[in-house]
């Protein structure tokens, strides 16, 4: 099956047509172009653009992941965990849902979720995933996970081959590699960024280790790389139509599986590409990924549908993407460095990141703010800036749904609202629901994201986008810390100062921001719930 693009509802323009004809973008982009963006993306863009080739170079590792899986299944080791951050855990997290197979993602500094994936060490191996080598979450986990190991008994060698390692060459992660005696290390190109690297080791590797085929992926991709030098072709279809959306106003993407697809959960990857890429300098277009095609947040006057797995049914403004999982990845890769261009920016860099990491840091350093709650109902603290809670009652008995009214009436019109819950993603699950009680209650689109994990992801927008967002962040009581090894701090005093960090960078451009802390995470999100819908 090929990747085939449609469209309702939404005109590519003639003269936008034309400019990407006329400016040969389909040919420059192939020959890899790096003048593409403009001369202030040059230099990175003349780095960065690897993974055009991905579909033909990464083959060279199927041989070799095949036998490292074989020799690990052999031994007993047939639980892979992933430690990893954006593009270093989103792809094999989708690819191997896709797959049916078992991964344990750990992209999160969260002590409970931590603790849920430092089990059956007996069958673990921990595949160590960073590009730069320098990701704070990924070092500390690492080090848990040595600490763990070595708690259950097992020596440096035995600790080491529990260790596969994928990082760039260089980077201090290869060193560490070295020192530990993992058991591989693989050396991804360095010319991919992050967001971009689903075909590279960094998606392979940890696919392929818990069971998925990874051959076929890299088998559709090429057969859509060698599509995409013909004009016209269906990725190129889909820069153009995000490109044109943007244009007509409808710079929120609503992404969600569809149809008999078989790729599952493709918008949480999606959205790191496409936020990441495109929320720089003032613009972009904010994905919002929904939890179907139908659900809150799928249609209005500033949104663009997107459909990954089936075509559109209805009048649109929609765009279908089908075909399989790793033409999907080539193809959203190609149309958003497209729709980069047709933006004006540089889709390769994500020039607002490292805020809210350098916060974090003083945070650690100075150590946790003390801000007081300006309210405590039930099992939540309230805090927030005067833009949301000027006026509120916060004595009334009602006090946690008014405010949730005055963070909504805070959204302006084309705006957003996002929720960023800094909670264990598989305990406190149901947290993800308050995104489709806020987006039912409002014609603004809603985002839901998991902290630190959207750091690494539509953070990027938060800071770098249009400033028409609002924030609800909410923070959770832990019932256990994990101390990080060798540092001073623990996880959750880490997890805390993420979001300080985090609630700090969006202060400093007076975004009104709702922060929620949870003194009981489920009696907290259970009391959310019950104020969002009555
Ligand atoms: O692979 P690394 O270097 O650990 O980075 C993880 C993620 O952090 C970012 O660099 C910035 O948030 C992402 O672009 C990247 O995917």
């Amino acid at each position: 099956m090929k990747l085939a693009v449609t469209r309702t509802g939404l005109d590519v323009p003639e003269p936008l047509r034309t400019r990407l004809e006329q400016d040969d973008v389909v040919a420059r982009l192939v020959r890899k172009d790096a003048t593409l963006w403009g001369p202030d993306a040059e230099s990175e863009a003349a780095v960065r653009l690897g993974w055009l080739d991905l579909p033909a170079t990464s083959r060279s590792l199927l041989a070799s992941l095949a036998e490292l899986r074989a020799e690990l299944v052999a031994e007993g080791l047939d639980r892979i965990v992933l430690c990893g951050m954006g593009g270093s855990s989103l792809a094999p997290e989708v690819i191997c849902r896709t797959a049916g197979v078992p991964l344990v993602v750990l992209d999160t500094t969260d002590p409970g979720q931590l603790l849920s994936a430092m089990t059956e060490l007996e069958r673990t191996v921990v595949v160590v995933s960073s590009k730069s080598g320098g990701t704070v979450e990924t070092e500390s986990q690492r080090r848990a996970f040595v600490a763990a190991f070595a708690r259950a008994g097992l020596d440096e060698r035995q600790i080491g081959a529990r260790f596969v390692v994928v990082t760039d060459p260089g980077s201090p992660l290869a060193d560490t590699a070295s020192a530990m005696g993992a058991r591989a290390v693989f050396l991804a190109d360095p010319t991919v960024g992050g967001r971009y690297s689903a075909l590279s080791a960094f998606g392979l590797v940890p696919s392929a280790l818990a069971g998925a085929d990874v051959a076929a992926l890299v088998d559709d991709a090429e057969q859509l790389a060698e599509r995409l030098a013909e004009p016209g072709n269906a990725a190129m279809e889909l820069g153009a139509a995000l490109g044109a959306a943007f244009h007509a106003g409808r710079d929120k993407l609503a992404l969600a599986d569809a149809g008999e697809t078989p790729v599952e959960g493709f918008g949480d990857w999606a959205e790191q590409l496409i936020a990441e890429s495109t929320g720089k300098e003032g613009r972009g277009i904010l994905p919002v990924v929904l939890e179907s095609p139908e659900a809150p947040g799928s249609s209005g006057p500033d949104v663009l549908l997107g459909l990954v797995g089936a075509g559109p049914s209805g009048a649109g403004p929609a765009v279908g993407v089908t075909g399989p999982l790793g033409a999907q990845f080539l193809g959203w890769e190609y149309a958003t460095a497209v729709a980069g261009r047709v933006l004006g920016i540089n889709p390769f860099d994500q020039p607002n990141v490292t805020e809210s990491k350098e916060n974090t840091q003083a945070i650690l350093a100075a150590g946790l703010p003390d801000e007081q709650p300006e309210a405590t109902i039930g099992a939540v603290e309230i805090r927030g800036t005067a833009a949301v809670l000027r006026g509120v009652d916060l004595s009334s008995h009602d006090g946690l749904s008014l405010t949730l009214d005055a963070l909504l009436a805070a959204v302006p019109p084309r705006g957003y609202l996002a929720v960023m819950a800094y909670l264990d993603r598989l305990r406190d699950a149901r947290a993800a629901e308050v995104r489709t009680a806020l987006a039912q209650r409002t014609e603004q689109a809603v985002t839901f994201g998991w902290g630190p994990r959207f750091l690494h992801s539509t953070g990027q927008y938060h800071k770098g986008g249009p400033q028409v967002g609002v924030f609800l962040q909410i923070t959770g009581a832990l019932d256990e810390d994990v101390p990080v090894p060798d540092q001073q701090y623990t996880f959750g005093t880490l997890q805390a100062a993420q979001a300080a960090g985090d609630r700090k960078a969006l202060a400093d451009r007076d975004r009104p921001l709702l922060h929620l802390h949870l003194t009981d995470r489920a009696a907290g999100i259970d009391q959310l719930l019950t104020a969002l819908h009555c």
